[in-house]
């Protein structure tokens, strides 16, 4: 199986056990988002183990390896982005929509680059993989369906201070959402025309959901408009832009002040 469709394939299994255990485990809040990291991280480094048995991991929720410096290929994992929202289930077994399952590959080839990735939404039943297909617009993740004004999505609990800055600079509207993950497909689907985020992530909140983004030919960058570099020693990676191309002047004279 290619790299592409592997990531794609332990994000959706991934996702349907997650779906498994917030229906089943009668669990809820930060014990369910807790079962939830672990069972995922399991599951996608077990297949990683199999199937790639040559390829470094960094993942969220394990043990960071550094040995990972040296290697060709690195797989960048979010088990579970979004677990404050994934947690937040109501009395049927369903609950939030907003969050995701991150699965990336990253190449040394070329000073390092993301080859491959996939982002699962399982309480919306669909994974996106780094294919050139253009999505089709699809409504379904944002609460309200959007209108005639340009939206810019943030952080629920962690808004940038220019949010509302950027948005006046498109002449669109803030919309809160959870998990990197679910704001950058938000942007892949159409539901919104750019995610902005400052003031702390790390490599696996967003490699994948980069890796998906750029292959639909949105622009990606940090905040200051420099590349978002990845499997660093420290993968402190604070801040990103995910926009469309058109909008990228606008945005990072915003943000680039910040
Ligand atoms: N200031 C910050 N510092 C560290 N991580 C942050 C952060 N703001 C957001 N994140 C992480 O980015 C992801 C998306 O956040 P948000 O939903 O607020 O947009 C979450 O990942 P996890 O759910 O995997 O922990 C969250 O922990
Ligand atoms: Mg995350």
């Amino acid at each position: 199986m290619d790299d592409r469709s592997l990531a794609g394939e332990l994000a959706t299994a991934a996702g349907e056990l997650l779906l498994d255990i917030r229906a089943n485990s009668g669990l809820t809040g930060r014990a369910l988002g807790d079962a939830g990291d672990r069972r995922s991280d399991d599951y996608i480094l077990g297949r990683l183990a199999q199937l790639r048995p040559d390829d470094a991991v960094l993942s969220e929720e394990s043990a960071d390896d550094k040995a990972r410096l040296i290697a060709p290929r690195v797989w960048i994992v979010d088990p579970v982005d979004g677990t404050r929202e994934y947690g937040n289930v109501d009395d049927a077994g369903g609950g939030r929509r907003d969050w995701a399952v991150h699965v990336a590959l990253w190449s040394s080839t070329g000073g390092g680059t993301l080859i491959a990735g996939a982002v699962a939404l399982p309480a919306l039943g669909v994974t996106y993989v780094d294919d050139p297909t253009p999505v089709a617009p699809t409504e379904g993740l944002a609460d309200l369906p959007r209108g005639d004004k340009p939206r810019v999505v943030v952080s629920g609990s962690r808004p940038p201070t220019f949010s509302q800055a950027v948005a006046d600079a498109i002449g669109g509207e803030v919309l809160q959402m959870g998990s990197a993950g679910a704001k950058a497909m938000a942007v892949v689907r159409g539901e919104a025309d750019a995610y902005v985020h400052a003031g702390g992530q790390y490599e696996w909140d967003s490699a994948a959901p980069v890796a998906v983004a750029q292959a639909q030919g949105l622009w990606c960058s940090r905040i200051d408009g420099s590349p978002l570099v990845y499997n660093q020693d420290d993968t402190y990676l604070p801040d990103l832009v995910i926009c469309r191309p058109e909008l990228r002047d606008t945005i990072i004279a915003v943000t680039a002040a910040e």
